[in-house]
């Protein structure tokens, strides 16, 4: 798509629809308070290209990790997996997770980002909800290891799942109903001043797989 950044002049909240080959992008334009600084693609993975993930995510050694909060030990409601290049370790609630290395097809995916969207990634956190029960509280992805000012890219597959955003001071929420093969860019500003969070939803019974592209600075903890 050419000129992702151009919405980004307007200081009035509007919407906009735009035909992008076969994918619909809906680019949500600045305006700080009221519409939050991401663009969606819907249909941006093919069915074949789904296809082809979920079958390398069977071989994926996703996990179910212990995290702390407010001083009590809790195993995550989803289970995860962190790849990356070399050093590109991930930091989580004082966890260090070592990157393993790029699956072949997810290596592939991060190659059309870069390619489709200008997405510079170098490491990615695949989560995986079993159904409806699993989910992910509040927060940013505001870690200090993050490259200032890169993008976030969250790729979906599987069930549709609300995708809630929140601007930090109005509390603006804002819903997404991403379906498998969506993207969802988080542009520059969208860790700074909003939240999100995957809510539970106790009637979907299927799994979803989420992936986050993330551009860190390399060897940030050693
Ligand atoms: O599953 C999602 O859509 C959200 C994942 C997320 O926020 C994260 O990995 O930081
Ligand atoms: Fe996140």
């Amino acid at each position: 798509m050419s000129g992702l950044q151009k919405g980004f002049d307007f200081d009035v909240p509007q919407t906009e629809l735009a035909l992008d080959a076969d994918n619909v992008v809906v680019e949500y334009k600045i305006n700080q308070q009221v519409n939050p600084p991401v663009t969606w693609v819907k249909g941006f993975l093919s069915a074949k290209q789904q296809q082809l993930l979920l079958n390398e995510v069977t071989h994926y050694p996703l996990e179910k990790v212990t995290i702390e909060v407010y001083g009590k030990q809790h195993l995550i409601p989803r289970t995860q997996a962190w790849f990356g290049d070399v050093g590109c370790d991930y930091h989580y609630s004082k966890l260090h997770i070592n990157a393993l290395p790029w699956p072949r097809v997810l290596s592939r995916l991060r190659q059309k980002l870069l390619s489709d969207y200008q997405i510079q990634s170098n490491s990615v956190l695949v989560n995986r909800y079993a159904d409806g029960h699993d989910c992910m509280g509040w927060h940013s992805d505001d870690e200090p290891e993050i490259v200032t000012r890169s993008a976030i890219a969250s790729v979906t597959l599987g069930a549709c799942r609300d995708f809630v955003v929140r601007h930090k001071e109005t509390q603006t929420k804002v819903n997404f109903a991403l379906e498998s093969g969506d993207l969802l860019i988080m542009h520059p500003g969208m860790q700074q001043h909003w939240q999100h969070a995957l809510p539970k939803r106790l009637k979907v019974t299927e799994p979803r797989i989420n992936f986050t592209f993330r551009h860190v600075i390399p060897h940030y903890y050693r």
